[in-house]
């Protein structure tokens, strides 16, 4: 299966295309809102397309038939970003302005901050299809959307290394100090999050902070 993907160059440069795509609208976002609200709501994004033996692994993990269609279909994730804010409240606007957009098209969301894996891990989940505009059609691609905070990012690399891909090999006690660690990130995320309404204060008619002598900004 490896071999097919990489026999056909053209099904990875779509996706990598449909990244492309994002990326720039979240860049468009990220800086739009900055200067609208004097607030970047994204701290970095991060990309990448599935490595075919990666896809090939999962294709057969899941059962699916050896052809590119099949994968296209079956997997959701062959393109990837990850958008990483500052808050918790940040994740859900930059959700919400990313799929009110008329081009992009929600198929799936998970939200594992308002419920985490059991073994902690936290993000907001997004699969959407958006068009790709090639020289002779439009395809559209799905790509899979992780949009969490710098705390669960600090947490989700962290875990990834050690344990993810081997879950089943986790002993108890180690996985309860990771879902007690997890724990401690959200307390975090929490404690910063409350930082940060506070200094916005009441938004005025604007949408802006109507508090600006605590932000700095007072003449
Ligand atoms: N570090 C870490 N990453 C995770 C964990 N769970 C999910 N992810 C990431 O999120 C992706 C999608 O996970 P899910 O939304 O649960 O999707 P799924 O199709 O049910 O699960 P997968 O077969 O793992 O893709 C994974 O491929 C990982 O990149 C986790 O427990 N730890
Ligand atoms: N949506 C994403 N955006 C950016 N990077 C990602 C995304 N999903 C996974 N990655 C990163 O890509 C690297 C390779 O991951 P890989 O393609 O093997 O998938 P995985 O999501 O970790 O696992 P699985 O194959 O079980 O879904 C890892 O460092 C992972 O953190």
């Amino acid at each position: 299966m490896a071999d097919l993907v990489r026999q056909r160059p053209g099904f990875l440069m779509l996706y990598k295309f449909a990244i492309e795509e994002l990326m720039t609208k979240l860049r468009i976002l990220s800086e739009e809102f900055d200067l609208a609200h004097r607030h970047d709501p994204i701290e970095h994004i991060t990309s990448r397309v599935k490595r075919p033996e990666a896809i090939e692994v999962k294709a057969r993990r899941r059962g699916l038939a050896p052809d590119l269609a099949a994968i296209a279909e079956g997997l959701d994730d062959v393109a990837g970003v990850r958008v990483v804010c500052p808050f918790v409240s940040d994740v859900y606007s930059v959700a919400e302005m990313l799929t009110r957009q008329d081009d992009v098209e929600l198929l799936r969301r998970k939200d594992y901050i308002a419920t985490p894996k059991d073994n902690g891990y936290r993000s907001l989940h997004l699969i959407v299809r958006i068009p790709v505009f090639l020289s002779d059609r439009v395809e559209r691609v799905k790509v899979e959307v992780q949009l969490r905070t710098i705390a669960m990012d600090f947490w989700a690399t962290l875990e990834h290394k050690l344990f993810y891909k081997y879950e089943s090999q986790v002993p108890t006690d180690f996985a309860t100090e990771l879902a007690n660690a997890a724990g401690l990130a959200a307390h975090l995320d929490s404690r910063m999050e409350d930082l940060h309404q506070r200094l916005r204060g009441p938004v005025d008619e604007w949408g802006d902070p109507a508090n600006p002598a605590v932000l700095g900004q007072g003449g």
